[in-house]
């Protein structure tokens, strides 16, 4: 029998690339050759960003990276106009996936790859390996709430919710089922995109979507089955197995940065070593930075007017108006953001709700003060604020800005409340900690993962 060889395909973004890497080193670290596809411009951004500088450009952690072109040019700016990333992704990528399989098989002469796992969100993935007779299996970055808002389409167009396109034809809170999360008809992940062109592109991406999960073998979801029991009840398809990130944490350290496009600035945490223990506010909105300039400055004062000190990520480049260099304050443009969380002296996580920050704000036992600004994020929001309780949203005064003393009112509740959201969050850690170790549902889903991929080998 053949080693079993596993190809793994995210969405060229970051926060998909890194959770599919977490998950590529766990299948690695059972025995199975990985080999994980990036486009160009991002694989050179991951290898240039390892913390441990690797022999082998090509075979980090057990992990084959290898690169497609994605045909926008070298500049950054190309990927952040809209839609042409989308536009790549849906109509360049799908061929190079191809000709790649079909370089690889042609190289090794006939070598299997005995399964496809791609971002759930690249249905096309699915039917190229389908065309070449690999077994497939989806991965979901997100909560499996969100899956199966997409499942969702077509009764919420029957019941006169939403139009054809998604457009809302009412605004209001809706539940898809008892128990699960509310959801702003508004604020549905492809409406408050607030574009129409890019409303209309990833609606009809999800309808497609939607159609070639169902021919998958698998559909894994980076998420908790008792954080979103009413969810996964929803789709007895969907399987959950996060947070992924836990699985490997016997793994070498000096690749813990697998997957990040910026280097990790780690002496922020000799920093966090000299802070009081949960002294320290965390403050990060993932991979891109769309505060206007207003909000940016009101929070900068608010974070300033509670005397605490503050470690504030910059990734996206809104570079904020404070202070630093008093010792209160610490700004770093790529925090190695797991480990800080983990880290005593956080207090409290300011953040955009982005499902893998939500999932390791989680499983750090932190409490959470919530900024979503698009996407699923006001879906994890609701997660944490209103069905786990652990965190607090903003209020927004008659110009739409979250105030300074409204910032500094809330992170003052946060912080004291007499522990009570830190109680919860723990609490919260506890049952996601219970998932991931031998008997818990995300580990035996794992577990029977694998076995499948072992066994079905040649
Ligand atoms: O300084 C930093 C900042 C972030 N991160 C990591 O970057 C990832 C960011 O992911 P996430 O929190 O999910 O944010 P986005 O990059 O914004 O993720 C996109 O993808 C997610 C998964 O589908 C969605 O939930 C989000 O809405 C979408 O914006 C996390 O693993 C962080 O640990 C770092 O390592 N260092």
């Amino acid at each position: 029998m053949g080693r079993p060889h596993v190809m793994v395909i995210p969405y060229p973004a970051q926060g998909h690339v890194l959770p599919l890497m977490s998950f590529s080193r766990y299948l690695a670290s059972q025995g199975i050759q990985v080999t994980s596809v990036n486009t160009e411009f991002n694989h050179n951004r991951i290898i240039s960003s390892l913390s441990k500088p690797s022999h082998d450009d090509h075979v980090v952690d057990g992990i084959k990276l290898v690169s497609i072109p994605d045909g926008l040019d070298d500049s950054p700016e190309e990927r952040n106009v809209p839609g042409k990333l989308s536009e790549s992704v849906l109509h360049f990528m799908p061929t190079k996936v191809e000709e790649l399989i079909e370089r690889m098989i042609s190289e090794t002469s006939g070598a299997v790859i005995s399964c496809v796992v791609a971002d759930q969100s690249l249905g096309w993935a699915m039917e190229v390996a389908a065309k070449f007779g690999i077994r497939r299996a989806a991965f979901c970055p997100a909560a499996a709430a969100s899956m199966v808002l997409g499942f969702s389409i077509q009764k919420l167009v029957d019941d006169g919710l939403i139009d054809y396109d998604g457009t809302p034809k009412v605004n209001k809170a809706i539940q898809l089922s008892p128990g699960m999360p509310e959801m702003e008809t508004d604020k549905f992940v492809w409406v408050c995109l607030k574009n129409k062109d890019s409303q209309r592109n990833i609606f009809q991406l999800m309808l497609q979507n939607n159609k070639s999960i169902e021919s998958t073998d698998w559909l894994l979801c980076n998420s908790v089955f008792e954080l979103e029991t009413a969810a996964f009840e929803m789709s007895s398809k969907i399987l959950p197995i996060g947070p992924i990130g836990l699985a490997h944490h016997s793994l070498e350290e000096g690749f813990m940065s697998l997957g990040s496009f910026l280097p990790e600035d780690r002496d922020c945490l000799d920093w966090l070593d000299r802070q009081i223990p949960g002294s320290v506010i965390y403050i990060a909105f993932g991979s891109y930075g769309v505060m206007g300039k207003v909000q940016l400055e009101e929070l900068a004062i608010g974070l300033e007017l509670t005397k605490r000190p503050v470690l504030w990520v910059t990734s996206g480049g809104d570079q904020p108006p404070m202070r630093v260099g008093s010792g209160q304050v610490i700004v770093v443009k790529w925090a190695p953001q797991r480990e800080v969380l983990l880290h005593r002296a956080i207090g409290c996580f300011v953040s955009h709700c982005g499902w893998n920050s939500t999932l390791e704000g989680v499983q750090s036992g932190i409490p959470f003060l919530c900024i979503p600004y698009f996407a699923d994020q006001f879906i994890n929001k609701t997660y944490i604020c209103d069905v786990w309780k652990i965190g607090l949203g903003f209020e927004q005064d008659e110009r739409g800005i979250i105030s300074r003393l409204e910032v500094k009112r809330k992170i003052d509740e946060i912080m004291r409340d007499n522990g009570e959201f830190k109680k919860r969050a723990i609490k919260i850690k506890e049952i996601v900690m219970k998932n991931v170790v031998k008997d818990g549902i995300s580990y035996e889903n794992l577990n029977k993962f694998v076995n499948w991929i072992k066994t079905e080998v040649n």
